[in-house]
């Protein structure tokens, strides 16, 4: 890897362009604990180490750009999210945010549950030996065969999202002879303060049946009367890369609210409620995220309080994380390729992925973090964009960062906090290859999902 230094671009240009960022950080060097995993640090050489090994030998044993994953942090952090919530409480980690095989062994032995929403994750999820009765199946479209096999395979809930899925799961359940265990999700109405594609809990979209206008107690009076279906509880989730609590308040009166007109019109106390998931992380040293045991405090206190005034037993509670333990994590190194210099704008630091690994800037203006992880570097700040190899000016991957003005060609940079919704966001844009998820812990680093191949691609092309 060449080392050479590269000709002057805007450094920390004295007339900033517009952009998302703040001022040049001191020392571009330090690594943010709040935004990298858990064991990173730098080694003597001043290459970032994950697990005690090394990032540059991680890039010449597995290539680049590759999802580097902190096992030992990932296990801790859903270990704290299962002890934060207790035994009186269910942990759900949710798939979509990162799933393989090893996740779910990993998440079988720390003792947590697992949300699917899709045939293929309930297989993963089965396939790695997760008790089928700690899965959740989520979804606003689950197809009957999806709903069979779930049924088949005797998922602890399955959470239904519609009027027509409460009669198709009864009368899938009934053929197979079964009582499936539900909950319904509902929309409280409540805008959580996040992305409109990433916020769930208004009325008008996709998932869930409104409590307005009594249609959620209206679902509840349908399912109680099916005898293919138990109805344990009612669901909420509000959103995603949330921080302010204040929506899960709002959430969880409504939910108690829908728990009392129950107890009321039919006389019975159902006996679960889940908030669902949604709690932000750091990407950039600017966010704040709560801790697992504040965040568990703060909802028990919530549901019980809102139980008590409504003179309800307080039902059981359960959550759905998936970002806030994976997603701090992983980290996505990449080499980087072309540096483009543009006089009194920034410079554009050309990596080997893009948009097909990380999908979150173009879809969310998502903000990320950047670090050169090769080595250190007392070179002086430079205003960069960090940009993808695909054919689209959208294909961004960290809309402005500094990075050293002697970036290089070869050099190796990484950006923190990719654990959730990158790889399984992935796509093969311009037949790129998916990059492969590599699990450190203790000095060893094995592959947990291979690499791409062209015959991968080939193969499916069987025209
Ligand atoms: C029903 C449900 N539960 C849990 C999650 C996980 O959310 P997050 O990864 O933000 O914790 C999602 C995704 O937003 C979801 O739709
Ligand atoms: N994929 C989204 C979050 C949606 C979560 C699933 N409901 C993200 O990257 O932030």
């Amino acid at each position: 890897m060449s080392r050479s230094a590269h000709p002057a671009g805007p450094r920390h240009a004295d007339v900033l362009p517009e952009g998302h960022y703040s001022a040049p950080p001191t020392d571009l060097n330090a690594l943010d604990p709040k935004v990298w995993a858990r064991t990173v640090s730098r080694d003597e050489a001043g290459a970032l180490t994950v697990g005690g090994v090394p990032v540059t030998r991680l890039a010449e044993e597995f290539g680049t750009p590759a999802y580097i994953l902190d096992e030992t942090d990932f296990r801790a952090r859903a270990q704290a999210w299962r002890t934060a919530f207790g035994d009186d409480a269910d942990v759900f980690y949710a798939g979509k945010a990162f799933l393989s095989r090893a996740v779910v062994r990993w998440l079988h032995e720390e003792g947590l549950n697992l949300d699917v929403c899709s045939g293929g994750e309930l297989a993963t999820a089965l396939s790695a030996g997760m008790p089928a009765d700690r899965i959740a199946f989520h979804g606003n479209n689950k197809s009957v065969a999806e709903i069979r096999r779930a049924v088949e395979a005797g998922v602890g809930r399955i959470v239904l999202d519609s009027f027509q899925e409460i009669v198709r799961v009864a009368h899938i359940a009934q053929s197979l002879g079964r009582r499936q265990r539900v909950q319904i999700r509902i929309t409280v109405g409540v805008e959580a303060h996040t992305h409109e594609f990433i916020a769930t809990a208004h009325e008008d979209q996709k998932f869930g049946i409104p409590l307005a206008g009594g249609q959620a107690a209206e679902a509840v009076r349908r399912a109680l009367r099916l005898d293919g279906l138990e109805v344990i509880g009612i669901h909420s989730h509000i959103g995603s890369q949330i921080f302010d609590m204040s929506g899960f308040e709002v959430a969880a009166h409504r939910v108690v609210g829908l728990l009392k007109e129950i107890r009321d019109e039919h006389g019975v106390e159902l006996p679960e409620i889940d908030l669902g998931g949604g709690l932000g992380i750091a990407y950039t040293s600017d966010d704040d995220p709560r801790e697992p045991h504040e965040i568990a405090k703060a909802l028990t206190e919530i549901v019980t309080r809102e139980c008590e005034g409504a003179r309800l037993a307080t039902p059981r509670i359960s959550v759905e994380p998936g970002r806030a333990i994976v997603g701090p994590t992983a980290f996505t190194v990449y080499e980087v390729g072309t540096i483009k210099p543009l006089e009194g704008l920034r410079t554009y630091v050309s990596v080997d992925g893009g948009m097909s690994d990380n999908i979150r800037t173009a879809l969310y203006d998502a903000e990320y973090s950047v670090a050169l992880v090769s080595r250190t570097s007392d070179a002086e700040p430079m205003l960069c964009r960090v940009v993808g190899k695909h054919c689209e000016s959208g294909d961004i991957v960290v809309r402005d960062a500094f990075l050293p003005g002697d970036l290089a060609p070869g050099d190796l940079i990484a950006v923190p906090a990719t654990g959730a919704y990158c790889r399984s966001m992935a796509s093969n844009y311009n037949h790129v290859l998916r990059p492969p998820v590599v699990a450190v812990a203790d000095g060893e680093a094995r592959v947990i999902v291979r690499r791409e191949t062209e015959d991968d691609l080939l193969r499916l092309d069987v025209g």
